[in-house]
């Protein structure tokens, strides 16, 4: 009989102070993921999922043996790439207790099967497994393997899918064991469906799909979601785990502070690569000239805000204060972009003057 794995499904000397913080801040937007990922011995992903599982009895409700759960969540976990500063597994795990948070949302509760948020977890802990550290369009520009592969269509999104499945047919890894047939085809299409939908090429589609029904369900006397077809359900699945895909600007700042630096580490990576290969270098990936808090500005009103507007008033009232938190964040990009402007015409003045008194 396979052996029984530690309570928090990693082995770490800081197990009873990882419990105290899941006791605590599991279900909670703005736990620091961060703590996590040092108390869990850099096992985030593996500690947050067997957690998340755990606390919504899916291990009983899916006859799931715990040690099959660690072994393939350790797999997906060892493939998300450790040197990404962005697309590693402190992010899958950010993004699937993300979603463990939206989920419990009042306005939600009853709407979902279990089914339907297994699959949720689940897309969320393997959406950017194998992620390169580079962008769809780098992909395709540099003609690499993957892009041949799925013929320069959402390229990343089509890779993290194949990977996770291969991944369920490694020895003792497979957590779906248990469900029938129906059930498993079922995961495996939303699986899928939410998974392509995180290609941010989706974007404007999604969110458009979104407000739609959020017109309409308002016109329904803004009763709680009525969502009798696979499609719009779908949607709300979708656009839930986009949700949390871009809820970096809507943390505490602390939080959302250490993600920027991240991922300008990565996108600077890229642009270093598209230097040294002669290639132009994609919008605000350029160490040497990009703003990195106007970034977040233009990133949070013409993405992040539109969409956390729309799934506020989805699930209003349960969202405000992640909106508002948002909101906070901008407008502290905002004046820190406007002292630095501020900063560089003066130097730029200083300079000038130099230049004339010279
Ligand atoms: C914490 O901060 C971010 C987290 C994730 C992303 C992500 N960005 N994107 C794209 C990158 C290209 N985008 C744009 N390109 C040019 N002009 C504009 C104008 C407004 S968006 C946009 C749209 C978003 C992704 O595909 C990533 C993978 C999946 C989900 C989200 C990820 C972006 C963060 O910070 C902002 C940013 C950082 C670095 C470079 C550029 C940007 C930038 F401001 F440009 F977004
Ligand atoms: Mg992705
Ligand atoms: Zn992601």
């Amino acid at each position: 009989e396979a052996p029984i794995p530690p309570r928090l499904g990693v082995e770490t000397p800081h197990a009873d102070e990882l419990s105290v913080l899941f006791n605590e801040s599991l279900d909670k937007w703005g736990i620091d993921i961060f703590r996590v990922d040092q108390l869990s011995n850099q096992h985030p992903l593996v500690t947050v999922v067997f957690s998340i599982f755990e606390k919504r009895d899916f291990l009983s409700k899916f006859r799931i043996h715990p040690s099959t759960l660690v072994n393939y969540f350790t797999g997906i976990e060892e493939h998300y790439k450790k040197d990404n500063p962005y697309h590693n597994a402190v992010h899958a795990a950010d993004v699937t207790q993300s979603t463990h948070v939206l989920l419990n949302a009042a306005s939600l509760v009853n709407v979902f099967s279990d089914l339907e948020i297994l699959a949720s977890i689940f897309a969320c802990a393997i959406h950017d497994v194998n992620h390169p550290g580079v962008t769809n369009q780098f992909l395709i520009n540099t003609e690499n393997e993957l892009a041949i592969m799925y013929n320069d269509m959402s390229v990343l999104e089509n890779h993290h899918c194949a990977v996770a499945f291969k991944l369920l047919q490694e020895p003792n890894c497979n957590i779906l064991k248990h469900l029938d047939d129906s059930q498993r085809k079922q995961l495996r299409k939303m699986v899928i469906d939410m998974v392509l939908a995180t290609d941010m090429s989706k974007h404007m589609s999604l969110l458009a799909d979104l407000k739609t029904m959020v017109e309409t369900k308002k016109v329904a006397g803004g009763c709680l979601l009525k969502l009798d077809n696979y499609s719009e359900k779908m949607q709300i699945m979708q656009n839930m785990v986009h949700c949390a895909d871009l809820s970096n600007p809507a943390k505490p700042l602390p939080l959302s502070t250490q993600w920027v630096t991240r991922v300008m580490e990565e996108f600077f990576n890229q642009g270093d690569r598209e230097k040294a290969l002669g290639l132009p270098v994609s919008p605000m990936c350029c160490r040497e000239t990009a703003n990195i808090e106007k970034s977040q500005v233009s990133f949070i009103d013409f993405i992040v805000h539109p969409l956390w507007e729309a799934w506020t008033e989805l699930v209003h009232p349960d969202a405000e204060h992640i909106l508002s938190t948002l909101e906070q964040n901008r407008d502290h990009y905002s004046e820190l972009s406007a002292t630095r402007e501020a900063e560089e015409q003066q130097q730029q003045q200083q300079q000038q003057q130099q230049k004339q008194q010279a």
